[in-house]
């Protein structure tokens, strides 16, 4: 900001400089508006030019006139009305000492001209400060100007109209009297007054002038002052414009804040709203968690009950679980008991339907003349008057052509409940070609025989007597005998397969070498392997069936149950034998088979009316069938022995022979089974023993 020059004609009115203080940016307005006062006020007269009146007086004071006039030009002039009512020191201090009287006007001097043209603006200021101060003051100033300006322009011996003082008015009247140049007394007297009135004129420009340099020096000290204060009220508004150029960088800084903070708040805002809402579903959540907790602790104290139940149950299971093996025991005993009673070979007479393609052929008579008892008529017709052939034949039980699948199986199933319980079980069917053998034993699709039907109860029971604390695991093996060589139906290698004894000790026990023997844990993976050994089976074309197997098959299951408290294994084996079909040699096209087949066959009859005449010597090894069925003929075993014929007349012949071998087998009561006991002394270790069924 610019200094403000002490010189400056435009000192600002200190009214106004203090209302400016209050308001710092209205200053240079108000400085504007006294400069513009200052140039639109009426010019008054200026000091310098009525000072040129007394430049030729002399003045006995302390200061120095000059320095008095410079000072007094930079001074304002005081109002005339301060000069005469206070008439000053300094106005006492000096005498005016009258030079002579110029007879002529006094001409301007050029150094007063240049202290007026400098003090002009300086009066005007004062001026205008002075008014401003005091209303009052100023009607007074002006009030007495006007006689200083008339004054101003001549000295004649004119009254002032601000003369308070009593102006000598005789005098006055004599002057206008223009004395005789030799009455030296009268224009002395002339000139004494007009001293006289300079005098006072003189005393009253003095006491003005000291009144002014008085006012000047307030001023200036007010100049100062406010000199200060603009200095003080600049520098405060210097650090105000810094304040403010903080402040708007700071109110910028907070705005950019606020918006940041806004933003923040939206999010915060939404992110409450959010969070309030997981709340409120926390809370839900927190209700259905004590909710829980209390169910929870019921559900606890349920659990313990429980727990204490199902201990005490436990307990009680065991205990029934011993009974219960114990009962399971006696079971066993009673069930066998009761096949024992039944006899070790039962012997089943089966006769077939004609099927679809035999409706042209003559059927033999045949009467079921009860569950046991069969009758066969022969239909030829008999010359001579002679009786028609018939036999009856007894078996444990006999099944008519409409007996179905299912009924069969009804009646062997018992005999697989003794082979989880132990035994050694045989079935085989036994017949004529195209008697029904094979459909006995595998049956057709929807019409299953009691090989898979065994294997599918096997497995049930297997289910079953878990629940009695027993684990069974079952191994199978497939073989074929086909003129007298032994074949494994799971495996196609050329290799040897020999029938060897287990135990030397007991001339019974067997076991086949080189044979696949395959664990089965499922039904239906035994159905696969049953699959594999039919496809292998060594089938040819014959009068009897298009498909008559020429072989006898042999489905072997080895059965092994134990139980984890009980030191007992129990061993039992299945053997399935669907039996290559006796064929007359006859009408037999394959001569070889046909009496390999008939020769085992014929050895298989003559090993069982050995067992049926209690042979001491049993021919077993005479074929290979005979020897492969050995356990199960023998002592420890259960025979099932199905004679299957067909139903027409032309099939009379072998019928009755297939019918009268089966009746001789049935007759055959041999010693009680035994079941196979084995004690387990440890893991590696058993003792093999049968043990009596009491
Ligand atoms: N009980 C029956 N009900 C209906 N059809 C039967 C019955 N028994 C046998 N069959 C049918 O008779 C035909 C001959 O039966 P199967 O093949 O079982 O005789 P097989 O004795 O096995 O003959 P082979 O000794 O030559 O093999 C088959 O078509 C078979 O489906």
């Amino acid at each position: 900001m610019k200094k403000l020059n002490t010189n400056d004609s435009r000192i600002p009115k200190p009214s106004g400089i203090m209302k400016t203080t209050s308001k710092m940016f209205d200053f240079n307005k108000i400085k504007e508006e006294n400069h513009s006062q200052s140039c639109t006020e009426p010019q008054k007269k200026p000091l310098t030019e009525y000072n040129k009146s007394f430049s030729s007086f002399k003045f006995e004071t302390t200061s120095k006139p000059n320095n008095l006039f410079q000072k007094s030009s930079l001074r304002r002039s005081r109002s005339l009305s301060d000069v005469r009512s206070e008439p000053g020191p300094a106005a006492k201090r000096f005498h005016p000492i009258l030079e002579t009287i110029p007879t002529k006007r006094l001409r301007p001097n050029p150094i007063s001209k240049s202290i007026k043209i400098d003090t002009l603006g300086k009066r005007n200021a004062i001026h205008n400060t002075l008014k401003a101060a005091s209303t009052s003051n100023v009607v007074k100033i002006v009030a007495k100007k006007a006689p200083i300006i008339s004054s101003t322009s001549t000295f004649k011996a004119k009254p002032t109209t601000t003369a308070s003082k009593p102006e000598p008015s005789q005098p006055a009247k004599t002057v206008n009297k223009r004395p005789a140049p030799y009455d030296f007394k009268a224009r002395f007297y002339n000139l004494e007054e007009k001293f006289k009135i300079q005098k006072a004129k003189f005393d009253n420009q003095k006491e003005q002038i000291v009144s002014l340099e008085e006012q000047n020096e307030l001023l200036e000290k007010k100049e100062e002052d406010l000199v200060k204060k603009l200095e003080i009220t600049e520098k405060e508004l210097s650090e105000a414009d810094g304040i403010n150029k903080q402040l708007k960088l700071e109110i910028e800084e907070l705005t950019a804040t606020n918006g940041q903070l806004l933003t923040k708040n939206t999010a915060l805002a939404n992110s409450l709203s959010s969070t309030s809402e997981e709340l409120n579903e926390l809370k839900v959540k927190q209700e259905k968690l004590e909710k829980l907790s209390e169910e929870h602790e019921i559900l606890k104290i349920r659990a313990e009950n429980m727990e204490q139940n199902i201990a005490n149950a436990s307990d009680q299971l065991a205990e029934s679980q011993n009974k219960l093996y114990s009962i399971n025991i006696e079971r066993m005993v009673l069930h066998n008991m009761v096949l024992d009673l039944r006899g070790n070979i039962r012997v089943f007479a089966r006769v077939r339907p004609p099927i679809s393609n035999e409706d042209d052929k003559m059927a033999c008579g045949w009467s079921f003349i009860d569950e046991t008892t069969l009758e066969i008529v022969s239909n030829e017709p008999v010359a001579g008057g002679r009786k028609q052939l018939r036999y009856d034949f007894s078996f444990d039980h006999v099944f008519n052509p409409n007996t179905t699948q299912d009924e069969i199986f009804e009646i062997v199933s018992p005999l697989i409940q003794s082979a989880l319980d132990g035994y050694n079980i045989c079935i085989f069917a036994y017949g004529q070609t195209g008697s029904g053998k094979t459909f006995t034993m595998d049956g057709v699709e929807g019409k299953l025989g009691i090989i898979p039907r065994t294997v599918k109860l096997l497995f049930d029971s297997i289910n079953s007597s878990k629940i009695l604390g027993w684990n069974y695991s079952i191994t199978a093996s497939f073989l074929e005998i086909y003129n007298e060589v032994l074949y494994d139906l799971l495996s196609n290698e050329d290799k040897d397969i020999e029938i060897r004894m287990a135990n030397a000790k007991s001339k019974t026990e067997i076991y086949v070498s080189n044979i696949t023997q395959t664990e089965v844990n499922t039904a239906a993976m035994l159905y696969e392997l049953m699959a594999i050994a039919r496809s292998n089976r060594a089938t040819a074309s014959t009068i009897g069936n298009e498909r008559s197997s020429r072989s006898h098959a042999v489905t072997r299951l080895e059965i092994v149950g134990t139980h984890p408290s009980r030191p007992e294994r129990l061993v039992g084996f299945i053997n399935l034998v669907d039996l290559a079909g006796s064929e007359s040699p006859k009408t037999s096209q394959r001569m070889e088979e046909t009496k390999n087949i008939n020769r085992s066959l014929s050895e298989l009859s003559n090993v069982i009316l050995a067992l049926v005449q209690k042979n001491e010597h049993v021919p077993y090894r005479n074929s290979k069938l005979t020897h492969l069925l050995m356990p199960c003929l023998g002592g420890n075993s259960k025979t099932l022995m199905f004679v299957n014929v067909s139903p027409f007349q032309e099939n009379f012949i072998e019928s009755v022979k297939s019918l009268r071998f089966a009746a001789q087998v049935n007759s055959c009561k041999v010693a009680k089974a035994k079941r196979n006991r084995q004690l387990v002394v440890n893991a590696n270790t058993t003792l093999v023993g049968q043990s009596s069924n009491s």
